[in-house]
Formats: structure tokens, sequence, C-alpha cells
């Protein structure tokens, strides 16, 4: 197991976000994670990939406990993620935004860089081949000197992709990846992503409202409602639950 979050419990000012919640997630493995808007998702990565503390409760990462640790220790240690809402760094090249999320692995410190010592430019010199690696993997490759601001929403989901990965995650948390897609746009990003996940060897937690084409993509799903875990397993199985049906898709569904 490489991930796993036991008993995770947060309120905000008395409404509680999470209840109770518990998850295992297998090296490899794609998890996806399904629920009605306020459900509780968004605070779960938040509270796995340390951005906010949980009430009670307990996060390990490949073992080591995480809970309490700031959000780029976590990331150090291989935990990354892409948000819900695009947040690029507009005065960047898109080159750049992925470089920023790679600074966490720059070999050399903070007085070498000032001495400019070779090893510097040699660190750098890689970084940057290991970016426009990464923006040809996600079809970004003759956008590497636009301005992140010139770059479709669709590219925009995939700079955010790739700026993730730069920070050499072993799990990736993907906050709504196919979010304002329709169907073939969302297959396509997921087709990505699977190919980059098969490749790197990663392990995926997939935020997703669209319902039929994380099926297809998922290993297993997890179920929130209303801050609580109602089921997880087999997607097709999952997704046949009439407590799922009446939860995710409304009453009289
Ligand atoms: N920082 C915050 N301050 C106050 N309340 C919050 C905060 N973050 C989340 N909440 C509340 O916690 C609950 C869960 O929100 P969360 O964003 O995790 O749900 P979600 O399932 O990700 O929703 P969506 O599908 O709409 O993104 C909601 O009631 C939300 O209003």
């Amino acid at each position: 197991m490489i991930l796993s979050g036991t008993g995770i419990s947060k309120s905000f000012m008395g409404v509680k976000a999470l209840c109770d919640v518990s998850l295992m997630v297998e090296e490899g493995e794609i998890l996806g994670i399904i629920g009605p808007n306020g459900s509780g998702k968004t605070t779960l990565f938040n509270i796995l990939s340390g951005l906010e503390r949980c009430d009670a409760g307990e996060v390990t990462l490949a073992g080591k406990r995480v809970s309490g640790l700031p959000s780029h220790r976590i990331a150090g240690m291989g935990l990354g993620r892409t948000f819900q809402n695009l947040r690029p760094f507009s005065g960047l090249s898109v080159l750049e935004n992925v470089m920023a999320g790679g600074h966490l692995r720059a070999p050399t410190g903070i007085l070498g860089q000032i001495l400019g010592l070779p090893s510097i430019h040699a660190a750098e010199r890689q970084a940057r081949l290991d970016a426009l690696q990464l923006l040809a993997e996600v079809g970004l490759g003759a956008y590497a000197r636009s301005r992140s601001t010139e770059l479709s929403y669709g590219q925009t989901k995939r700079l955010e992709l790739a700026r993730a990965l730069n920070t050499r995650p072993r799990v990736l948390l993907l906050d709504e990846p196919t979010a304002g897609m329709n169907d073939v746009q969302a297959a396509e990003i997921l087709d990505l992503v699977g190919a980059i996940k098969r490749k790197l060897n990663l392990t995926l937690v997939v935020i997703e409202h669209n319902v039929p084409v994380l099926m297809r993509f998922a290993d297993r799903l997890m179920v929130l409602d209303a801050g609580c875990k109602l089921t997880e397993g087999e997607p097709r199985r999952v997704v046949a639950d009439p407590r799922v049906i009446e939860a995710y898709l409304g009453r009289g569904a």
C-alpha cells in the first residue's frame, strides 16, 4: 500500500466536510473518487497533500506518516497533485511553469546559486531538458516558449499535468482532470494520463464528475456523500448500488 488515510475527519466552522474517512491505495492502481458537490472530495485531497490539516486521523505515504507535514515536504516525498481550478503562473512561459515545479529536486543550495557554480548550470540545463521532455509527453512541445496565458483551457490542463509530473511523484492526485471537457476530449486526456501512468509507473487518485469516463479508467471507485464514505469497490458494482444512485444522481434517479 503506497497511500493511506485512516479515520480522517475535518470540520470548517462547525460544518463537517469529512467524517471518519479511510482509504487505502495500492501501488500502481487507479482509484477514482466520486460524489455530489460539497461531499468532501477536494478537502480529502487537501488533507492527503498537506494543504489542510485534518482534525483527526492519519495519512501515510509509502509507509511513512505524513499528516502534519507541510505540503512541500509531502510533495518532496513523492505525492504530486493538480488542482480543480487552473492556476498557472501567468507571468511565466509554459516551460518556466513546468520548471517551477521541479525546484523541489534541485540538487544545489542557495550558496551555489549565488556563486553561479558550474554544477548549477548543468543542473539548470538538465532541469530544462526534463521539463521540455514532459511538455512533449503531454502534447505541448510546440508551446514551450509561449506565455501560459496564451494556452487554451484544454492545453492549460495539460500544462498542469506536466507541472505536477515534474515533481517526480510516485502518487499523483488529479482533481477533475476532465472538468469542462466533452466526452471525446475527456477520454483523450485520460488516455494520455493512462499512458504516462504506465510509462512512469505511477499510482493515481482521480476526482471526477464524469462517471462514465471515470468508470472506464479507474480500477476502483470510492463514493463520498456529505463527508462520509458511502461505499467503494469495483466501478460497475459501485455505480449500480442504489445508495450511490440516490446520493450521486439525485433522489428519484
Ligand atoms: N476552506 C473552507 N472553509 C469553509 N468551508 C469549506 C472549506 N473548504 C470546504 N468547505 C466545505 O466543506 C464541504 C466539502 O467541500 P469540498 O470542496 O471538499 O467538496 P467537493 O466534494 O470537492 O465539492 P465539489 O464537487 O463541488 O468540488 C462543503 O460544505 C464546503 O462548503
